[in-house]
């Protein structure tokens, strides 16, 4: 069923406090990629979000910390290649716990000890989780396994990780986008966001294809920032096909405003932090 109404916001009710408003924990980040794991971390802030908590290699902790004070870091035991260690699982399924929804990917790079975290909490956790860039990398050298998890799963690939992911090719996907990925969603139970231009968002069942947005967002951040905005709304009990649905229309709004403001070519991720306001203004 295509859904093509203008997406809702959550309800933010007046007695809320930062409890009522989601805890959030997004795990992820690495050396060299710390700019990642802190613009989902702020787009989190930026969308609603009571409390945000980022799982971060210990190695990179001053670096995610000193990009905005207003979330929470945790620092994680790491490889010497200032990648996430395995030895970090214990500690991120107790941080979970607690928490009303945990996102896991944006920088965290590709090792097997990084595979091992993603596998097993894909699994394990009860809780909604988001999967982004190399979470999704992770899942896919176990693709027999995308069906087996315990809780609510929204997947954000860009089409390059969707090949990934289906085993398909970049040119066959964009051929034929719906139908590809409301049959992934389907198959996998689980909420789907197939990114580019004309984002779809598919639960197996009801689709929608997005209309904000523009190629200024082209450029590298840009679905950290999603991945944020998602992993907030999620917390504000927004169910996933909703969150997923409303988030990438406010995404996709911010990157207008500011292509509008700043230009497409000169636009960045991390402006859109910046029009993340002016965007919830036309929407509330
Ligand atoms: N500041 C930071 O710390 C940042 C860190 N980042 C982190 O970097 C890590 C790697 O993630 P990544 O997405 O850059 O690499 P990757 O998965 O190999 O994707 C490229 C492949 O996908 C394809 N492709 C993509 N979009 C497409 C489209 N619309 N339509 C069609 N094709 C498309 C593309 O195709 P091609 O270039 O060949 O045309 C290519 O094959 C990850 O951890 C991420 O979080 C980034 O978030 C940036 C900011
Ligand atoms: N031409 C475009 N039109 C609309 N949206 C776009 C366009 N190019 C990229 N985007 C959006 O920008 C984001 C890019 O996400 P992604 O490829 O994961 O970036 P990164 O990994 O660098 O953060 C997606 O939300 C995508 O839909
Ligand atoms: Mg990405």
């Amino acid at each position: 069923m295509n859904v093509s109404s203008r997406p809702s916001p959550p309800e933010r009710p007046e007695s809320g406090h930062k409890g009522t408003f989601g805890r959030v924990l997004i795990i992820g980040g690495s050396l060299g990629m710390s700019g990642s794991i802190s613009l989902a971390g702020a787009a989190a802030l930026r969308s609603g979000a009571g409390l945000v908590y980022l799982g971060v290699p210990r190695s990179i902790v001053g670096i995610v910390a000193a990009f905005e004070p207003s979330y929470i870091t945790v620092p994680l035991p790491d490889q010497e290649s200032g990648v996430l260690s395995k030895s970090a699982l214990p500690n991120l399924m107790d941080h979970a716990e607690g928490k009303d929804v945990i996102a896991l990917g944006p920088g965290l790079t590709q090792s097997s000890e990084t595979d091992e975290i993603v596998t097993a909490m894909y699994q394990s956790c009860s809780q909604p989780m988001v999967i982004d860039a190399d979470g999704l990398n992770a899942l896919a050298r176990f693709p027999e396994q995308l069906s087996e998890h315990n809780g609510p799963r929204v997947l954000t690939p860009h089409p390059g990780e969707f090949a990934r992911l289906t085993g398909q090719s970049i040119d066959s996907i964009q051929n034929d986008r719906q139908d590809v990925a409301t049959r992934f969603a389907k198959e996998h139970d689980l909420t789907l966001v197939l990114k580019g231009p004309a984002t779809i968002v598919t639960d197996g069942d009801q689709v929608y294809v997005n209309s904000t947005g523009n190629s200024g967002m082209g450029t590298g951040g840009t679905g950290d920032v999603l991945t944020g905005i998602v992993s907030a709304l999620i917390g504000q009990k927004m169910p996933p096909f909703s969150a997923a649905r409303f988030g990438v229309y406010l995404h996709g709004l911010a990157g207008d405003l500011a292509a509008n403001e700043l230009t497409e070519p000169a636009l960045i991720a991390s402006d859109l932090l910046r029009f993340l306001p002016a965007a919830w203004k036309q929407v509330i």
